[in-house]
């Protein structure tokens, strides 16, 4: 082995360690396509522990085909994907296992199941990861998870099509929560919410990542959820993460879309929705009565 193999194992051996010390997600070169439909093209994208990633993109940029190659549901042409530090590409179900229980997906619509109640979804993955769990715990660990995503306890036994959008996609993250998960994957979780109910849903997902200390990747075309509930923000084009960062960074480049996604029209009102609310804070901070001391 040469001096620059050495060097180059080392250089290896530190970034492995950093990565799985500070990085939930790592993607590498990620190859997908369909026939001759090519969708990614040496996507490179890392998930930072504890921060809300918003990933967003046109229509059929692949933001789904993304989260299903991590998730294992779609295998890529090339690329290395690793989840806290375990490589998933090539891995077969057992071998994945026990990162698998690391995570909660909240698909698309909600993906329930339904011929099952509310509490049965929640009880799903349960079954599947804890077969040894008996049923009075595994109702008691329904119950609870579907009081913390904010829905009432009357809506256990309730089916999905007797609930309505915003408590189906709680519901759907309550089986999304139902293992303790340490990652969190919301695709377009607030799509067909009215605002006040997309809203009350980016406060409950904020507060359940403050909380438990998720990691959060999620999937939206929802400006107003990028402004007030992302850390940082990846963009999705040209079959590449093309830019990654805090809104106000990817305002700094000058990449077209980005330009036109959060300076045009809808983006400028999102930022002045959000700079009003920040100014409403912190006058009623100033206006608050201070507690007497000096
Ligand atoms: N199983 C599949 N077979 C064939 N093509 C697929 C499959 N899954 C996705 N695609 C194609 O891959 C492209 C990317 O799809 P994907 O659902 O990831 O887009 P997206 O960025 O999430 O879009 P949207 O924002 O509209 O939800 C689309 O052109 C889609 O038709």
């Amino acid at each position: 082995m040469s001096e620059q193999d050495i060097a180059q194992a080392e250089e290896r051996r530190i970034d492995e360690a950093v990565q799985t010390a500070d990085i939930a997600i790592s993607v590498r070169g990620l190859r997908n396509s369909f026939g001759d439909q090519l969708i990614h093209d040496g996507l490179d994208l890392d998930v930072r522990k504890g921060e809300i990633l918003g990933v967003v993109g046109g229509s059929g940029t692949g933001k789904s085909v993304l989260m299903r190659s991590i998730i294992g549901l779609q295998t890529p042409d090339e690329g290395e994907i690793h989840v806290f530090g375990e490589s998933m590409v090539g891995r077969s179900d057992d071998e994945a296992l026990a990162i698998r229980k690391r995570w909660g997906v909240l698909f698309q619509g909600g993906a329930l199941f339904s011929t099952l109640t509310v509490a049965e979804n929640v009880e799903v993955p349960i079954r599947e990861y804890y077969p040894n769990i008996g049923p009075q715990l595994r109702d008691e660990i329904a119950a609870y998870k579907i009081r913390m995503t904010g829905l009432p306890t009357e809506a256990g036994p309730k089916y999905p099509s007797e609930l309505s959008g915003g408590m189906k996609k709680r519901a759907g993250l309550a089986r999304a929560l139902a293992l303790d998960p340490d990652l969190l994957f919301l695709d377009e979780p607030t799509a067909g919410l009215d605002p006040i109910g997309a809203a009350a849903f980016d406060d409950q997902t904020r507060k359940l990542q403050q909380t438990l200390g998720l990691t959060v990747f999620l999937i939206t075309h929802d400006l107003d959820t990028l402004y007030s509930i992302c850390d940082r923000v990846a963009v999705l084009a040209d079959k590449k993460v093309t830019a990654v960062g805090t809104i106000d960074e990817l305002l700094a480049t000058d990449h077209p879309w980005i330009q036109e996604y959060f300076n045009g029209p809808r983006g400028r009102a999102a930022t002045a929705a959000v700079s009003r609310h920040k100014d409403r804070e912190q006058t009623q901070a100033a206006q608050r009565p201070s507690d007497g001391r000096r």
